[in-house]
């Protein structure tokens, strides 16, 4: 049985449903269930709460080891959830709201209780304040029902517009939703106006998308089918439409608006769907990230190396070599998890995250936000000690470890996880007996416990990351970890002065005075004098840094401030905060959001010397790319020196490709004093800078801004695609260019052009990858190319991407190369990479393919006789 809460349907079962779908689900190595039971009995275990899923979950992870040594399969592969009941019940208990509530709306139409004087009452239970209908359509002009209708008030209205025809054949035929929180229901009826009397002769099928925010439905939008023949049942008689206007029957412009992208198939896809693994792929959060995108696995995958072409971009001093060709085949022979399987472990690894106070939890919130420089995690260093998150502070981090933590999602990883931390635990076994250590059963568990522990905190970040960096690449606005400023509201987008940006921009920094009120600047200089009155500021320990820095510093985040005692500190954070989200706006930085400040204060005749804050290459790059540092530091005088100094600018690695002369040495620019109330923002890896020796105690607040590579990094010229032809991201490494054939099925009806090719390639010698490219630049599970075109059906699809190898290699063979979890994914326009066309956006504007099937003459449908057109 499918899980009513995915799809609710109506009366009327379509036939595809009362099929029961067949195919396994989870699939994992072979779980032999005697061996299980010899290993449980072997294991000594302590406690009793927890003990029997520790047994099981020990047992799984040395039964999925034996059964990977002894049958050698490949475990890097992803588990392929083809689908079957449990396939897609694994993800209803996470979406199930989403469903229910818009589905609750349908109810109280049902019962009539958007009717009558109460009906505001009843719309408020089931909708936002600022909830916003949208039942307009181009095609239906002139139809008053077909408009916005706003609020709860708005609703009424809407069920007003309702009661003007009647649905006697109304089918909700079924509901999905994307995983973030929209839903599309496809509804069919064959309406009769009322005023008019005029009905279809045959039934009309409706898109109906809702958003869900709070617990109730925020926005609505109806795709019509067939609007104008919707129209013309109210309109025939009006507007100089003929009364006795011909209703053709045989019209087919279904739900034109909704033709965009993924949004028919996923449609068209449901309804159809007999075979229940598309259902299941529609289904789970982790393959839907959005409307619009087209997910395609990859299979059979061959590769060979090619010569570079300059001309295309690619570097010209790669190397030609003789083509060499391997075919690598898909890993089969996995069998699929049980369902009792799946449920205890889904349990052990929820008892893993939660147990000693949820220790492992709060371990994956710190390194998800070290990693991702959203914040740090609740420092205790200048503020208040670690408390539970308040309501208000619920960020998008905080947001995605509860969302992927749910049982929901855990089921979705048990598979990956635990295999491969029974391949971790292999060879820590392996190891160990090397050594002659026989492992207890006692630390065996522990062991296995520790190793789960790691490989779900790491499974959970690559997906949280790789999520994030596809959303980057597919110029999404929820991005969430970029400071992305359209729908920002936190703070001004209008704080920073045309010559500070413009200097950062040209010559690689920007001073701005007066940054905020001197009665800011006066509270920022108090609570840094406090804080470090108090001890809380610390010398950086770093053996290399002795003698090279004397400044003592601290880290604090936002919400680590005291906002009783630190107000101007977090006025001035509240400022700085909005920085990436202002330069992301006016220059396209691609900045991160970062809440992570740092506190200095350099004692009379304390020091740094002259340094960078990030870099190019690897071992340098920590991702930062402005350094905003604010200062409070009041009547400073250039007596009391402690300057900033700033030297020119380096030419960086774009800069130098196009010829720039490198840095011989650096030149000093300027030396800034640390006014109070100054802000400079200059280029992290660009700017050599350095304090000099002060002679009188200086404060400093410093927010570093990290980010993917994004065009408002390089000069004039570049834009990111270019990072795709390898120059950019194979600094420092040999470029080599390589060809893939392969195999890929394009469930649309149309040709994608421009989609992304996803996944990760390694080098097998060095157990690297070879992606360096990846367009987002932060991790090697994003974008690295690009197929051209990509025809309906299963087919064959070549494209090429560079690879970036240690520079050992020089001109030799290319080392074998192993694909991991390769799909196309085309989003639409493919935004960032090409530029998205009018019909692309608009499909029924003039002049576009479906505007031609859709009518001939938008402006009013009217031939020159009176009569509507149709295509
Ligand atoms: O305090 C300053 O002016 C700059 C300090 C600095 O360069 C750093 O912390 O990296
Ligand atoms: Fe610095």
């Amino acid at each position: 049985m499918l899980s009513d809460d995915l799809l609710t349907v109506a009366p009327e079962t379509p036939a595809w449903r009362k099929e029961a779908p067949v195919a396994p689900a989870q699939m994992t190595s072979n779980a032999d269930l005697k061996a299980i039971q010899n290993l449980a009995q072997k294991l000594q275990l302590q406690e009793a709460s927890g003990l029997v899923v520790v047994i099981i979950i020990t047992t799984i992870v040395c039964i999925m080891f034996v059964c990977i040594t002894e049958a050698a399969i490949n475990i890097t592969q992803t588990i392929n959830v083809t689908c079957n009941n449990s396939g897609i019940l694994s993800v209803t208990g996470m979406m199930m709201s989403i469903i229910i509530i818009a589905r609750k709306l349908y109810d109280y139409v049902g019962a009539g209780k958007l009717q009558g004087p109460s009906c505001i009452e009843a719309a408020k239970e089931i909708a936002i304040d600022d909830v916003v209908f949208d039942t307009t359509s181009d095609a239906m002009p002139h139809l008053s029902g077909a408009r916005f209708y706003y609020g709860p008030k708005g609703i009424c209205e809407f069920s007003e517009f309702l009661s003007t025809f009647r649905q006697p054949d109304y089918t909700l035929a079924y509901m999905l939703h994307d995983g973030r929180g929209t839903v599309v229901i496809k509804e069919s009826l064959t309406p009769t106006v009322i005023a008019t009397g005029k009905t279809t002769d045959h039934p009309l099928d409706n898109m109906v998308e809702y958003k869900v925010k709070e617990g109730k439905v925020s926005h609505m939008k109806v795709f019509w089918g067939q609007p104008t023949l919707f129209a013309l049942l109210f309109l025939a008689g009006c507007h100089g439409i003929p009364a006795e206007t011909p209703i053709d029957p045989g019209r087919t412009a279904d739900w034109p608006d909704f033709a965009v992208g993924r949004r028919r198939v996923l449609a068209d896809c449901m309804a159809a769907a007999t075979d229940c693994g598309k259902a299941a792929a529609l289904a789970a959060p982790s393959s839907v990230r959005a409307f619009g995108d087209v997910k395609m696995p990859m299979s059979n995958v061959r590769w060979k190396e090619v010569q570079c072409n300059p001309d295309k971009g690619f570097l010209e001093k790669a190397i030609t070599k003789e083509a060499t060709e391997r075919v690598k085949s898909t890993p089969s022979g996995k069998k699929e998890w049980d369902e009792r399987t799946l449920d205890t472990t889904v349990k052990v690894l929820e008892e893993i995250l939660n147990e000693r106070s949820r220790r492992a939890k709060n371990d994956l919130e710190r390194r998800l936000r070290s990693g991702t420089g959203v914040r740090e995690f609740r420092s205790k260093c200048c503020g208040l000690p670690d408390e539970p998150t308040p309501e208000a502070e619920k960020d998008i981090a905080w947001r995605l470890i509860e969302d992927y933590t749910r049982p929901a999602a855990l089921r979705d990883m048990a598979g990956p996880v635990m295999e491969w931390a029974s391949e971790i635990f292999g060879n820590v076994k392996r190891k160990g007996e090397a050594a002659g250590q026989i492992l207890d059963a006692e630390s065996e568990i522990e062991i296995v416990r520790d190793v789960v522990k790691e490989c779900l905190i790491r499974h959970i970040l690559k997906v949280i990351n790789t999520e994030n960096s596809e959303a980057h690449a597919s110029g999404s606005h929820d991005a969430g970890l970029l400071a992305t400023p359209q729908g920002y509201t936190a703070g001004d987008l209008d704080s920073l002065s045309v010559d500070c940006v413009n200097g950062l921009m040209t010559k690689g920094y920007g001073i701005q005075d007066n940054f905020v009120d001197d009665r800011v600047v006066e509270d920022v200089f108090k609570e840094l004098e406090m804080i470090d009155f108090e001890g809380r500021l610390s010398q950086v320990q770093q053996q290399k840094m002795i003698g090279y820095r004397t400044d003592k510093i601290c880290w604090v985040n936002f919400e680590g401030l005291d906002r009783e005692k630190q107000p101007g500190l977090l006025e001035l954070f509240k400022k700085m905060i909005s920085i990436p989200f202002e330069l992301n706006k006016t220059c396209s930085l691609y900045l991160q959001a970062s809440a992570s400040f740092h506190l200095g204060c350099f004692p009379k005749d304390a020091y740094y010397k002259k340094h960078v804050d990030g870099g190019y290459e690897t071992n340098l790059n920590n991702g930062r790319k402005v350094t905003a540092l604010f200062y409070a530091n009041k009547s400073w005088s250039d007596s009391d020196e402690g300057h900033l100094r700033i030297y020119r600018r380096r030419p960086n690695p774009f800069q130098l490709e196009k010829g720039a002369t490198p840095f011989q040495e650096d030149e000093v620019e300027e030396d800034i004093t640390p006014e109070a109330g100054r802000l400079v923002l200059f280029r992290s890896r660009d700017v050599p800078h350095e304090v000099l020796k002060t002679k009188r105690k200086r404060f400093a607040v410093t927010l570093w801004l990290a980010g993917p590579p994004g065009p408002g990094d390089q000069p004039e010229g570049h834009h990111t695609s270019e990072m795709l032809k390898g120059t950019r991201a194979t600094y420092g490494l040999e470029p080599r260019c390589v060809e893939v054939t392969a195999q890929v099925t394009n469930p649309e009806e149309k040709v994608l052009k421009k989609a992304g090719v996803f996944g990760k390639v390694n080098n097998i010698e060095e157990q690297t990858s070879v992606l360096a490219n990846a367009m987002d630049g932060a991790s090697d599970n994003g974008q690295f190319t690009l197929i051209e075109e990509i025809p309906p059906g299963t087919s064959d699809v070549v494209f090429r991407f560079v690879a970036a190898l240690p520079k050992k290699y020089n001109n030799g063979p290319l080392p074998n190369l192993e694909f991991f979890q390769l799909k196309a994914s085309w989003y639409p326009g493919a935004v960032r990479w090409q530029p998205l066309s009018e019909c692309d956006l608009n499909p029924t504007a003039d002049g576009c393919e479906e505007a031609e099937r859709f009518c001939k003459n938008c402006q009013n449908n009217l031939s020159a006789d009176g009569k509507p057109i149709y295509s």
